[in-house]
């Protein structure tokens, strides 16, 4: 039998030709919960959990898991569990927090477009922090959180200019791009931060891109951070904790980013050397987490042989799984069951029901398949689900956390009177 490569997935193995997670045979679970499914290993969340806690033995480190990659609520009841707190950008969000357990003192809110109603509710919730994007924020903030008879604990999200080396749709730290203050100005606006009378600056924050995958850009923008505390406390204002984001990328077809205790050796080895070792850290890994610890299985509809192209059409497309459409990103493709080495492949480009050319799941993908093969699509743990929709009005997925030998079903599968249970016709009056 031929067993395809199964990057990054800690797992993920075939045994006897099936391809199974944890203790759990993924065909099964197809047949069982339909597809397409999303399911999750439990056990592949808590390794890359235990990564950062192993690199933090004995600091100061809140980890602040960003929601936005999963947020499923069993998988927010999770980290929760494990002591995370929680990346959020938006009042949905800090829902999605306090019904899955979480606890909002530990919770940071990014993000560049927070309103005044979900300010009011992430302070009457008690937040453990804003992080402040623009000027215009900061006294949007002040102004809310004094009509409250409260101060806002803050930190401003600075920009510190360094290439994250990734795809520029990920890309957050660069002077062009709409997130943070840009550093040259970080300490005039500490200095109005710290005057406005709603405020209370707790710390300093940047997060320069996603699905980072080399060290040097960590390294360049701890320098810069360091610098600029130095410079703000100078000023007179003390900054208690420093928020370093999350970004860190996984494995999807031979990556090789950093482990996260090997990258916070380094970081934290910096922060020695220049005597902020003791400093509250925060940090906000989102893929890193969840990104390699799930997988999407769906069925082959059709195979639809032309020309120029063959064509592989399942029953997952661009709604349900939207990083290939979005950024052109690679997802493995495999068989649930292994296929025998003499099995006849072909190269076919694997593609959703949707009306749009853009609805491809994967390109120029060798496989021996037929109608009625299930097919997982690898790394689908971080911005598949949680990015879906239902265009063309197809139902989102159900989703399974697997623990060992059991499976959960943490989502059941919309059905088509959900999607449209919000909607209303327009009253006809008699002909
Ligand atoms: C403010 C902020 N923090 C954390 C994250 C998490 O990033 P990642 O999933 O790459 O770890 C993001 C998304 O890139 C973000 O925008
Ligand atoms: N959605 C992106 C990551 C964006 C990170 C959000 N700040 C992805 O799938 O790679």
């Amino acid at each position: 039998m031929t067993h395809p490569v199964l990057p990054g997935h800690p797992h993920l193995h075939y045994h006897d030709q099936a391809l199974q997670l944890e203790g759990l045979r993924l065909a099964d679970l197809a047949r069982e919960f339909g597809t397409p499914l999303y399911v999750y290993s439990q056990a592949a969340m808590l390794d890359a959990l235990g990564a950062y806690q192993r690199g933090f033995a004995g600091r100061k480190v809140q980890i602040c898991y960003a929601m936005k990659a999963n947020s499923s609520l069993a998988v927010l009841q999770l980290f929760a569990r494990h002591g995370c707190g929680f990346d959020i950008v938006s009042a949905g969000e800090l829902q999605r927090v306090i019904a899955a357990g979480g606890d909002p003192a530990k919770v940071i809110f990014s993000g560049v477009g927070k309103t005044r109603a979900e300010m009011r509710q992430a302070l009457e919730v008690g937040i453990g922090c804003f992080n402040v994007e623009s000027e215009a924020e900061l006294d949007v903030l002040s102004e809310v959180a004094q009509s409250m008879g409260l101060r806002a604990p803050i930190s401003i999200r600075v920009n510190p200019n360094v290439d994250a080396k990734t795809h520029p749709y990920i890309s957050t730290g660069l002077k062009g791009n709409k997130f943070g203050i840009a550093h040259e100005r970080t300490v005039a606006t500490y200095q109005r931060a710290a005057a406005l009378p709603g405020l209370r600056v707790v710390g300093i924050d940047c997060h320069i891109g996603s699905q980072i995958t080399e060290e040097s850009p960590y390294l360049d923008a701890m320098d810069r951070m360091l610098d600029l505390v130095q410079a703000i406390e100078a000023a007179g204002i003390a900054i208690h904790h420093i928020d370093f984001g999350g970004g860190l990328g996984i494995d999807y077809n031979g990556d090789t980013p950093p482990r996260a205790d090997a990258l916070w050796a380094k970081l934290l080895a910096k922060l020695d050397a220049r005597g902020y070792g003791d400093r509250q850290l925060m940090i906000e890994p989102g893929r890193s987490l969840v990104g390699n610890a799930g997988v999407c299985l769906t069925e082959v509809l059709y195979l639809k042989p032309g020309e120029q192209k063959n064509f592989c059409i399942v029953d997952a497309a661009m709604n349900d799984l939207p990083r290939p459409a979005m950024y052109q990103a690679y997802h493995a493709i495999v068989p649930l069951q292994a296929t025998a080495p003499t099995a006849v492949s072909h190269v076919y480009d694997v593609v959703g029901p949707i009306c749009e050319s853009g609805d491809w799941i994967g390109r120029d993908r060798n496989l021996a398949v037929a109608a009625g093969d299930m097919l997982a699509v690898l790394s689908a743990g971080a911005y598949c689900s949680s990015m879906g929709s239902t265009y063309n009005t197809r139902p989102r997925p159900a989703e399974v956390l697997v623990d060992g030998a059991q499976a959960h079903l943490i989502r059941t599968r919309e059905s088509v009177n959900d999607i449209f249970r919000s909607e209303k016709l327009v009253p006809q009056g008699n002909p």
